[in-house]
């Protein structure tokens, strides 16, 4: 069996917050093979985020240990950690939150190739074309500024740009709730697409189920910072188990009308 390309295991974070602590994530472990996607849902405050960003290194668990292509995640730094983040890329639901708002979009995948040395300079501008032809946009796009195009065409320009390190896994937090649904549909078909390509796995966070069935290949439930239940999408939805996730098949049936009304 192949090895894992990420090993999760005991992590945990506790934030105090006006005198009260919040287990936002308690004892999670699960792992990621190479080419999979596993979709991460839970409903609003049950730890998706955290352990998001617990994962980017954007904040230090209390406990616990990660592993990714065979390395100590969280002991990486200097050169070490520039080179291994290359390899774990990440897509928000706001790509302008993450974007210099003055930047046209050839600018946002500039910067990537630049920081981490991924092509020679004179070659930038060409692999800028080659990204946003793998993502389904024109070249011409490159100089408009990243405000001048639309929410579907900027989610594309987000995912050339975590493509543009040559990941090996990306994480996707809630990066297709705001679409509407049409849009979404065709990102996410995008995203199975660069997976065939490329072999490259995801870690798909959302609240919303349906949305998770359409790309994991195995999904897991989180409440309260926990992991309740893991299995296939199909499964938990014709038999949840958990708490968490009998409430999150009930959202299901009103998004697939709404899936129907936009077809
Ligand atoms: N910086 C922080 N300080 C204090 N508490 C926090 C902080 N970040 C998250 N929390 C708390 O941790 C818990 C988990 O939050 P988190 O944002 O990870 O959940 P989520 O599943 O991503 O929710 P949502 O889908 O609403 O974003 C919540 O109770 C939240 O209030």
């Amino acid at each position: 069996m192949t090895e894992p390309l990420l090993e999760i295991s005991g992590l945990s974070k506790t934030f105090v917050s006006g005198g009260r602590r919040v287990s936002a994530v308690e004892s999670v472990s699960f792992d990621i093979r190479p080419g999979e996607t596993v979709g991460l849902v839970g409903g609003s405050g049950s730890g998706k985020s955290t352990l998001a960003r617990l994962l980017l290194r954007l904040t230090p668990p209390e406990s616990g240990r990660i592993r990714f292509e065979g390395k100590d995640w969280l002991d990486l730094s200097g050169n070490a950690l520039r080179r291994a983040r290359a390899r774990l890329q990440m897509v928000f639901q706001d790509p302008l939150a993450a974007f210099n708002p003055r930047a046209t979009v050839a600018d946002v995948l500039m910067d990537p190739l630049r920081i981490h040395g991924t092509v020679v300079p004179a070659a930038r501008p060409k692999e800028v074309e080659r990204l946003l032809e793998r993502v389904g946009l024109p070249s011409a796009l490159a100089e408009r500024s990243v405000l001048d195009v639309s929410g579907g065409q900027r989610q594309r320009v987000a995912i050339a740009r975590a493509l543009a390190t040559r990941p090996a896994l990306i994480v996707l937090d809630e990066a297709v709730s705001a679409l509407d649904v049409s849009v979404r549909r065709k990102v996410l078909e995008l995203l199975v697409a660069l997976q065939k390509e490329n072999g490259l796995a995801y870690l798909f966070i959302s609240h919303d189920l349906a949305v998770v069935r359409a790309v994991s290949h195995r999904v897991l439930v989180m409440d309260a910072g926990r992991i309740v239940e893991a299995a296939t999408a199909s499964r938990i939805i014709e038999d949840p188990q958990s708490d968490a996730a009998k409430a999150l098949v009930r959202a299901v049936p009103k998004l697939e009308s709404e899936n129907d009304a936009a077809t």
